[in-house]
């Protein structure tokens, strides 16, 4: 039996797909082969030596301390894309609040309570809550990735001018992307066009506070800025400075945050861009099935630490090889192999940075010894053999 732990909760159409007769679901850390995750952080809590895998229902990795897993030779999961529609559903909600003051015009009626002459006062009073149109104003969308390129197309699709920006954009998200959208070679191009300005990275070393003080100066005067992607993305005190002086018209994040509570010209959602039906069962689906084809056939699709590796079964053992990208591993570890005599019938290697996987179907099931005896060999981090 495999033990699963859930850190958050996990959707039910996720825990399904787990074999009843292979897998239970355990609450002790210390009993867990897998974690299944959302946005708990996990970035202290001390690995157990049998924790083989990680698999976050979600995009973001944040949360997670990815070197050092990768280290414990844990596998890290996330499931791209699965909850970009849910986001962009979301962002085209925040876009319209942006600019039709929709709830304090809510709050003001919800305030005349049962009051008999509420559709005449509706008549005379509503002109105070005049917005303004999407329509022919420019929307930046920074980082085009799962998320960004669906909310770039829809806002083709409502007449906006789109302008993104993404350096690192992948040939296939540009091939999803509308040609109506823009290519911007500069974030400061995409800060100083933008009427709405949209982030859509990961956060990381490179692009926390990437929205600092000096960012918005650059922005159109009244500008607004939407952040569905993560808090750290942007320099709250500089974002409330520049409320305060009506450089920035409004600020509207998914990340509540002490230091944005109250503010005036900030809403704040908590952290429900993923959280429909939809995309909690698609996420939640997608990484149990990594997770499985992980632990059982040593699989890896969509990992953030090591590359996608995936090889047919064939022999009688598979022997999964987590190890640091060193040079003369591969001939090292087939080596072993031959000098046992064992026959190698298949085997795949891909690297990603530091780390690379190896896997190695051979002829034998007799594989226990020359996995234990690679397990100690140096830069080798987990040796897994599967029958
Ligand atoms: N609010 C929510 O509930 C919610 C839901 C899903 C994702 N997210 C957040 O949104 C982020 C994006 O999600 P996604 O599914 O689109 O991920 P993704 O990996 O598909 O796309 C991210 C894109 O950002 C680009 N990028 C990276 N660094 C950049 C930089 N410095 N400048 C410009 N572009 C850069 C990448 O090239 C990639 O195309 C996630 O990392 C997560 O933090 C939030
Ligand atoms: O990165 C993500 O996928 C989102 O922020 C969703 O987080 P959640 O799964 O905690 O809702």
């Amino acid at each position: 039996m495999l033990n699963i732990q859930c850190l958050n909760k996990i959707a039910e159409a996720g825990l399904a797909q787990l074999p009843s007769d292979r897998y239970q679901l355990t609450d002790q850390t210390a009993d867990a082969d897998a974690i299944l995750v959302r946005s708990a952080d996990l970035k202290e809590l001390v690995f157990p030596s049998k924790l083989k895998v990680i698999a976050r229902a979600g995009a973001g990795t944040n949360n997670i301390p990815i070197s050092r897993c990768s280290e414990a030779g844990i596998v890290v999961f996330n499931t791209p894309g699965a909850n970009a529609n849910a986001v962009k559903e979301l962002v085209l909600g925040a876009l319209v609040l942006s600019c039709r003051p929709v709830i304090p015009a809510v709050n003001w009626i919800a305030s005349l309570g049962i009051d008999p002459q509420i559709t005449q006062r509706t008549e005379k009073e509503k002109s105070r809550f005049v917005g303004t149109e999407l329509k022919g104003k420019t929307l930046g969308v920074i980082g085009l990735g799962a998320i960004g390129i669906q909310i770039a197309n829809l806002a083709v699709a409502l007449e906006m001018r789109v302008i993104g920006y993404d350096p690192y954009i992948s040939v296939d998200a540009a091939w999803k992307l509308s040609r109506e959208v823009q290519h911007e070679e500069k974030l400061e191009s995409v800060l100083k066009k933008a009427d709405f300005i949209t982030l859509h990275v990961p956060q990381n070393a490179k692009t926390q506070n990437m929205i600092n003080a000096e960012a918005l100066a650059l922005m159109k005067n009244k500008a607004v800025l939407l952040n569905f992607a993560r808090g750290g993305l942007v320099e709250e005190s500089a974002v409330v400075t520049a409320l305060a002086e009506k450089q920035l018209r409004r600020y509207i994040t998914d990340f509540p945050s002490p230091q944005l509570a109250g503010q005036s010209g900030v809403t704040i959602i908590p952290h429900l861009g993923a959280s429909t039906e939809e995309a909690e069962e698609n996420c939640a689906v997608m990484a149990v099935q990594e997770l499985i084809d992980y632990l059982e056939n040593g699989n890896i699709r969509h990992s953030v630490n090591l590359p996608d590796v995936v090889m047919e079964r064939s022999g009688q053992a598979r022997i999964c090889c987590f190890h640091r990208n060193v040079p003369n591993m591969l001939a090292h570890i087939s080596g072993m192999f031959s000098k046992k005599g064992i026959n190698i019938e298949n085997l795949v290697n891909r690297s990603q940075g530091d780390y690379a996987y190896t896997l190695l179907d051979v002829d034998t099931a007799e594989v226990e010894r020359i996995a234990a005896e690679l397990q100690e060999q140096e830069d080798i981090l987990r040796v897994r053999p599967l029958f």
